[in-house]
């Protein structure tokens, strides 16, 4: 993607290239809580079960539709199955729709993609794999799908942070990588694309290499309704413009995404809105977890996920502190990038600096952050962000970006409109 050409209609921010940071995104005017900065649909979608799944209930299950991810609610009678369209090829995957069916056959569910996840399925090596890598197979059969039925979206993909094509793409691939780009070859060979790639090269374990690096840093994913306290993903997707934003741990926008309520052929979109107010020059950064994880396993997934080490004021704040528990192995690893997922550990010891009021004070943003933005709902940690404001007036309801739960401003206090008063990311 040419990232001079990145823009919002209404000039929300710009792409800029920040040292040690890469492409970054940030304010072009002021910005409001609440306000919508981007709504990004996906170039590729792809479900986050497994390819073999557990055992089948015989109570009603869940299911999605393989184009639009909403949910199915299919019980195993076969009289409620009326309004499901199966694939006619495979009969594995379902739809909600004619219209989903016939958008799915020419586009990701297409006969490439319909028989190589029948091959696939019937490959006795792949079932005995983690699921991590029945999902990351499910990743490669799209992206290189992608390639043959939508060019440029491939190219895009390309153009994603992660590794390029290249000899040391190859150093990076994992042993499961490596086993997938084997049972790809001996099952299934990709189709070439019909217009040449800007990189050389046609189904390689280098390009192999290099979509699952874009994968690992670029995935969003889009979370199942909460319930229980439980939270899972439901599908993956890559968002060309979301990709641009950089992490913080105090993050100052938070993505939502609508998928079984929102209406028309948009529902699997994410937006973007900002948790509070930013002025012109500050970069918007997303948290990629929960912001409930604690200093050491912040910095741990940043680096082995993300590959960077994170020098955000929290961090450096929390580099410093002694009294928390900085190894707890109970804390729980997460799902994948910027998922939102569950946590058990709250990473604040603010209660436990011994009235030290020089640390308070420094710490009193993230308390602050907590406070108001953190949801209280049970196991959720979600993050709150404002409903869009209405012409002049900030809105006093927030809305939990895991749970949905709308909650009012003015039970914590808040009114909306001010702005952490910790420099929360590094200004362009
Ligand atoms: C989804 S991409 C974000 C956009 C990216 N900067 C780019 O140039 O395309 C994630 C990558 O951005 C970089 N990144 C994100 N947040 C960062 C931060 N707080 N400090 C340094 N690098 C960061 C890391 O290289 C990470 O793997």
């Amino acid at each position: 993607m040419n990232i001079k050409q990145m823009s919002t209609s209404g000039g929300e921010f710009r792409v800029a290239e920040i040292e040690g940071r890469g492409r970054a995104l940030v304010a072009a005017q002021s910005l409001r809580a609440g306000q919508i900065i981007l709504r990004d649909s996906p170039i590729l979608l792809y479900s986050a079960f497994p390819l073999f799944p557990c055992s089948a209930s015989s109570s009603p299950y869940k299911s999605y539709c393989d184009c639009c991810f909403r949910t199915l609610q299919i019980s195993s009678s076969s009289s409620s199955l009326s309004s499901v369209y199966p694939c006619p090829e495979c009969s594995l995957h379902l739809f909600c729709s004619p219209k989903c069916l016939t958008a799915a056959l020419s586009s990701s569910h297409s006969p490439w993609v319909c028989k190589s996840l029948c091959l696939l399925r019937d490959c006795p090596s792949l079932r005995q794999q983690t699921v991590e890598c029945q999902v990351q197979v499910r990743f490669l059969i799209a992206a290189y799908n992608l390639a043959h039925v939508s060019p440029s979206h491939f190219k895009t993909l390309l153009s994603l942070q992660g590794l390029g094509l290249g000899l040391n793409s190859l150093d990076s691939i994992t042993p499961s990588g490596q086993y997938l780009h084997s049972l790809i070859s001996s099952l299934c060979i990709p189709p070439p694309p019909p217009i040449p790639l800007p990189q050389e090269g046609w189904f390689s374990m280098a390009l192999t290499a290099t979509l699952l690096a874009k994968d690992k840093l670029n995935t969003f994913g889009l979370m199942e309704p909460f319930s229980e306290g439980q939270r899972s993903v439901r599908a993956y997707g890559i968002y060309p413009k979301a990709s641009f934003f950089n992490h913080d741990c105090l993050p100052n926008a938070c993505r939502f995404d609508y998928v079984d309520t929102a209406t028309g052929p948009c529902n699997t979109d994410i937006i973007v809105r900002m948790i509070h107010d930013v002025p012109q020059g500050r970069e918007i950064c997303l948290s990629y977890f929960p912001v409930n994880e604690n200093y050491p396993n912040r910095q741990r997934r940043l680096l082995e996920d993300y590959g960077f080490t994170c020098q955000c004021d929290r961090c450096k704040v929390e580099a410093n502190w002694s009294d928390i528990d900085n190894d707890d192995p109970d804390v729980e690893q997460g799902e994948e990038f910027m998922d939102e997922d569950t946590d058990e550990h709250m990473g604040v010891a603010s209660e436990s600096d011994d009235g030290d009021g020089a640390q308070a004070e420094s710490d009193f943003p993230h308390a602050y952050f907590f406070l108001r933005y953190m949801c209280s709902r049970n196991n959720c940690w979600g993050t709150l962000a404002p409903l869009p404001p209405t012409g002049d007036s900030l809105s006093n309801i927030m809305e939990c970006n895991v749970c949905g739960d709308l909650s009012n401003d003015a039970d914590i206090g808040g009114d909306g409109q001010d702005e952490l008063s910790m420099d929360d990311s590094a200004a362009a």
